[in-house]
């Protein structure tokens, strides 16, 4: 069988391929055009950051796997994967150690202006005067996305004697506690640390998450970036070290790489590196055996420990259960997108005839949404206990109305917010609960929820803005506690929800609350 390798790895990675009898393909030079060429006859690829997009698995009739010998995925279209039954792994453990020590190089460099001072003797200068060094051990350090990387980033920043803040909305104040760390929003974060660390991953949700204004509330004088570019808005850093707000950064990821044009390189105290974190002899050996034994388990039709996506392979080995994964996946979008405080605890149930089968792949799609790199299929309760979230999952056969149902209710101890969903018919999803309102709402596409006081002409009004900003209205699902009291829709929509509409529907009095949410 054959494995295409895009991407130089170290030698032990493509030796261990090869001693388990696999053809193996280098080319370190290809483009995504050029996998599209080559795709047709291949069974597996390794790569670290080739692009991989839809159209390969379109053309890819015998790709069973893409391993990554590194943990980004964010250059593989891991849906497109899933709908062509193919896996997606990475290597989640072998080079976060790396990084971290990078982490703190990158600090040290900056705040000490090391590169600069270096660069100044060489060219036989003697000045130590003309340099303003940062000290970290009094600093407090603020960590954008406490997950494997960011708790290793932690604990080393903490043996410097530093004070800890984090923030990251998916995990449990509890394990934050447990290694010191105060978790806070990202403005109160922003406002109280001397250091900022970005070791969050890029989702959606994260792209943009430090902008300009963000950059502005930012009150400390350092900054370092080792996650994923993409993350902080790079000329607002530029013009903020710039100018001398902040005081200096550290950069080793850039929305573009290698950067083009990019301000932070022409900033004198911005010390920048070429995605180095991952580039030690010991991390290399370590990501390249891992996604090569990814490969050789994939191929050899042993369970992959790495998988991050349930291949529609997977899930369609039981039709009883695979419409539910879908829903299980939905569910818990919507019920963390609407729930406003930290999720604590989750509770999967499962109702009906669902209650019978094996519903291992549906739990493992309840944590897709979370912004964790590594929910790995078969283990994803213990994960996310590890991440301080408690879960309870639970099994009933009888059901009022439906043959199956999942319910998913996210709780901070004190509030708890549940969404229900199943399949109608010929395996339509359908939501029929949303916090507490009966609905019968088909989840996709660009999805707006509202909450407003059930009186006459609201829904009139919300209709009137959405003509106002051309978006037109697919289907809508309504639903009331009482006459008088509270309701709730549920919009599809044909276009986007942009910031204006949302704040033009929340300037209405009578409603209550809005949220946009987009499921594809
Ligand atoms: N520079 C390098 O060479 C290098 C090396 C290793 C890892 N990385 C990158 O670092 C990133 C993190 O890796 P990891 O192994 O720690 O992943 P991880 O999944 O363990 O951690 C990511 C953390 O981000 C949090 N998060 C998700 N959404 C968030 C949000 N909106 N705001 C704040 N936090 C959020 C998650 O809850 C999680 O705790 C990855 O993108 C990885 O590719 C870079
Ligand atoms: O995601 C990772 O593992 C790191 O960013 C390293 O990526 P690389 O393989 O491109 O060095």
């Amino acid at each position: 069988m054959k494995v295409l390798v895009t991407d130089p790895i170290d030698d032990a990675g493509l030796a261990r391929l090869r001693s388990a009898g696999l053809d193996v393909e280098t080319d370190f030079d290809i483009d995504t055009a050029g996998v599209l060429e080559k795709i047709a006859d291949v069974d597996a690829m390794l790569i670290r950051g080739t692009e991989i997009t839809r159209e390969v698995f379109e053309n890819a009739p015998n790709l069973k796997i893409v391993s990554r010998a590194g943990i980004g995925v964010d250059n593989i279209d891991i849906p497109a994967a899933t709908d062509h039954g193919v896996i997606v792994a990475n290597a989640p453990r072998g080079n976060v150690y790396a990084a971290a020590e990078h982490t703190i190089g990158l600090a040290f460099n900056a705040a000490k202006q090391i590169p600069q001072a270096h660069m100044q003797v060489q060219a036989g200068g003697w000045d130590g005067a003309s340099f303003d060094a940062l000290e970290l051990g009094d600093m407090t350090a603020g960590i954008v996305g406490l997950g494997r990387l960011g708790q290793e980033v932690a604990w080393r920043l903490d043996n410097l004697g530093m004070d800890l803040l984090a923030y990251d909305p998916y995990l449990g104040e509890a394990r934050a506690r447990q290694m010191g760390i105060e978790l806070v929003e990202l403005d109160e974060l922003l406002e109280r640390v001397d250091m900022l660390s970005v070791q969050a991953r890029l989702t959606d949700e994260t792209r943009g998450l430090i902008g300009p204004e963000e950059i502005d509330r930012f009150a400390g004088d350092l900054i370092v970036l080792t996650s994923r570019g993409g993350i902080v808005d790079e000329p607002a850093l530029a013009d903020a070290v710039e100018s001398g707000e902040i005081a200096a950064a550290g950069v080793d990821v850039f929305s573009t790489e290698p950067p083009e044009d990019n301000p932070l390189l022409d900033v004198e105290n911005v010390v920048v590196t070429p995605h180095l974190g991952a580039k030690t002899h010991n991390a290399q050996v370590n990501v390249a055996v891992t996604a090569a034994d990814s490969i050789i388990s994939a191929l050899e039709g042993d369970l992959v420990q790495n998988a991050l996506n349930l291949s529609s392979t997977d899930a369609s080995s039981d039709p009883r259960t695979r419409g539910y994964v879908d829903v299980a996946e939905t569910a818990s979008k919507i019920a963390l997108r609407l729930f406003e405080g930290r999720v604590e605890s989750i509770e999967i149930e499962y109702a009906g005839d669902l209650a019978d089968e094996d519903t291992n792949l549906v739990t493992a799609a309840v944590f897709n949404p979370f912004g964790w790199q590594d929910v790995v299929v078969d283990a994803p309760t213990r994960i996310a206990e590890q991440r301080g979230i408690q879960v309870v999952e639970s099994k009933r056969r009888e059901t009022e109305d439906y043959q199956s149902l999942v319910s998913i209710t996210v709780s901070d101890g004190v509030r708890e917010l549940t969404v229900s969903g199943t399949l109608f018919g010929d395996n339509e999803p359908r939501l029929v609960e949303i916090d507490g309102f009966r609905v019968d709402a088909t989840p996709y596409g660009h999805m707006l929820i509202s909450r407003n006081r059930d009186e006459p002409g609201v829904i009139g009004a919300l209709g009137s803005v959405f003509g106002e900003y051309d978006v037109n209205i697919a289907g809508m699902a309504n639903a009331r506690e009482s006459i008088d009291g509270e309701a709730m829709s549920v919009y599809n929509l044909d276009d986007p929800v942009t910031p204006e509409l949302l704040e033009e529907l929340e300037s209405d009095t009578r409603v209550t609350g809005v949220t946009a949410i987009d499921l594809d």
